[in-house]
């Protein structure tokens, strides 16, 4: 199973040093995005425009009782396995993960809901949901999800902690979007967007949304993928 999870990651260096990126140009003004103006701000209105349908941050998307319903679940198996640190050319610095195929009844409902809104009905999808528990200090560098064994979308809840996701396009880092992740929300990433751009979950210290800072805690994402076609 580790193995496979780690193909899962095809890992790549940063390129560029982001606290040294300059942030000024943010947000769009249109009012035409799926994502509401300030769940979403990038390196240029057009990028935020262009990308925006293929990226989705849904508020609140589980109540406080799902959140705890899921974690009700989790915990025990997670609790059993350390968090990893040591391996510097992972793409997950500080984290433990598993994978589930069966889940009780109050969480299957919830993963039917977001499979329901992430994927095409039809859409043949990875059967283990993947489980990623990133420790406080924990992150995840910017990467591209294997295109040989996940599909064109990545939708993915988050619990116990606001985060924010950078999408970078790759080899021009610079143009960049910046998703608030917060507790209990969903994200969608698809095509382009999961494709041509890496995706990283900032480490507390640079967690700075749009100007304001996003304190990290532990925090766990539950994530659904589709099989290549
Ligand atoms: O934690 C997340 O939401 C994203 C995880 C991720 O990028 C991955 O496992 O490939
Ligand atoms: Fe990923
Ligand atoms: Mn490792």
């Amino acid at each position: 199973m580790k193995l496979l999870l780690t193909v899962l990651r095809q890992s790549h260096k940063p390129a560029v040093v982001f606290s040294r990126r300059r942030r000024s140009n943010s947000c769009a003004s249109s009012g035409l995005l799926s994502p509401p103006d300030e769940l979403i701000v990038g390196s240029s209105p057009q990028l935020v425009e262009t990308l925006g349908s293929q990226v989705e941050v849904r508020t609140g998307f589980i109540t406080e009782e799902e959140e705890a319903a899921l974690l009700r679940e989790l915990e025990p198996g997670l609790k059993k396995k350390r968090y990893e640190f040591d391996h510097w050319d992972d793409a997950i610095h500080g984290y433990r993960e598993t994978e589930r195929v069966t889940w009780g009844p109050a969480c299957e409902a919830i993963l039917s809901r977001v499979r329901s809104v992430a994927f095409p009905t039809g859409s043949p999808l990875l059967g283990p949901v993947h489980v990623l528990d990133l420790d406080r200090t924990g992150y995840i560098k910017p990467h591209i999800d294997s295109v040989k064994f996940c599909g064109n979308t990545i939708a993915g809840l988050s619990l116990l902690s606001d985060s924010i996701m950078r999408l970078a396009r790759e080899g021009a880092p610079a143009e960049w979007l910046d998703l608030l992740l917060s507790r209990r929300s969903l994200y969608i990433l698809r095509d382009q967007a999961r494709y041509d751009f890496t995706h990283e979950i900032l480490k507390d210290e640079e967690s700075v949304f749009n100007g304001h800072r996003v304190p990290r805690q532990r925090r766990i994402s539950v994530i659904c993928r589709n099989l290549p076609i």
